[in-house]
């Protein structure tokens, strides 16, 4: 599955490499995407994804920056799917480590915004872009790691567990997990089968029909997380198991990723049109529109 995706990725950007990088010091290349969001909205430029890749070690840090939570908004998602497809064709990456530039923040999911109060043409838009996010994650042919260094619900958890080892704060207070049923909402076939391809079937029965959220501690105890090390450590652990795992020869590596993930990736290619109708027919019902907006004000609320 990531060879084939990989080939296509290679046909979309060929040529295309150039356009966005920036060389910075001798081996490191960083570069984000300006022109996505204003392009789209007409809004000012500034970028989200900070790419930073070392060509000394064939590791890129992927680091989201959108505060104030790093929720996955349609802009959000579309330079974060460019930047690993870009990754994806340089020949000389081979692992990615996916992190936040927000103090307590890995991500807060997908950005309830965009499924509130939109039209379905919006909200199938959008649902694309999340699907393209997690194909090309959970399908790269690259290592990759996720030092998950703060709060991590939902979609936030899904980026974590699409990739091939988790690192996280051991810190209490963050909390990792699918709790859509909270919100109101239904995890899609996909989220599941990627928790279930983590921490097993029952464990992930009970998180998603409770929405659990699971403290650092927790996560590690369930298996959703694969080490905890302190705050101040977790990029770095990050850069050393990176290392570990590179150090195995990449081809047989790759192919077993490929065998372990092809079915659930195919499963979701195969199902592709369904699952955004389906999306768009749930999230538009007069019923879950209302429970979105009592969670938002919800959110909110705990502020004051
Ligand atoms: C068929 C349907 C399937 C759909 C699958 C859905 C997947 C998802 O990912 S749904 C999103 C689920 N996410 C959450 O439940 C997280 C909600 N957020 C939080 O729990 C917290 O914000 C936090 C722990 C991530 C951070 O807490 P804190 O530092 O205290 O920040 P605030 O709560 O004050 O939030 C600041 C600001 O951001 C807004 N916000 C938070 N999360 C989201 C979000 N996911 N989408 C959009 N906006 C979000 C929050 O409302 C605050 O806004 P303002 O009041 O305007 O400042």
């Amino acid at each position: 599955m990531a060879g084939i995706l990989q080939q296509s990725l290679r046909c979309t950007l060929s040529g295309g490499r150039s356009l966005f990088s920036t060389l910075t010091r001798d081996a490191t290349r960083s570069w984000t995407l300006p022109g996505i969001a204003a392009s789209r909205r007409n809004a000012s430029a500034s970028s989200k994804i900070q790419v930073e890749m070392d060509s000394s070690t064939g590791i890129a840090v992927v680091t989201m920056q959108s505060p104030p939570v790093n929720s996955l908004s349609l802009d959000v998602l579309t330079e974060f799917c460019i930047s690993l497809e870009k990754l994806e064709m340089d020949r000389g990456c081979q692992g990615v480590i996916l992190t936040s530039s927000l103090p307590k923040i890995f991500s807060a999911g997908l950005d309830i915004t965009e499924m509130y109060g939109k039209s379905p043409e919006h909200c199938a838009e959008f649902w694309k872009a999340v699907q393209e996010l997690w194909l090309k994650l959970y399908g790269s042919s690259m290592v990759t790691v996720a030092a998950v260094n703060g709060s991590s619900p939902a979609g936030g958890c899904l980026m974590a567990t699409s990739c091939d080892y988790r690192i996280m704060a051991d810190n209490p207070k963050y909390g990792i997990g699918l709790n859509e049923t909270q919100l109101g909402i239904v995890a899609p076939f996909w989220f599941r089968d990627t928790m279930v391809n983590t921490v097993g079937n029952r464990v992930a029965e009970l998180s998603l029909q409770l929405g659990l959220l699971y403290s650092a501690p927790d996560a590690l105890r369930v298996g959703l997380v694969d080490q905890l090390v302190p705050e101040q450590e977790v990029l770095r652990t990050a850069k050393d198991t990176m290392a570990k795992w590179l150090a195995i020869p990449d081809h047989a590596r790759q192919i077993t990723k490929s065998m372990m993930r092809k079915p659930t990736i195919d499963k979701l290619l195969s199902h592709r049109e369904a699952d955004i109708a389906n999306f768009v027919s749930f999230i538009t019902k007069d019923s879950i529109q209302k429970s979105l907006k009592m969670y938002l004000e919800g959110l909110k609320k705990r502020k004051n």
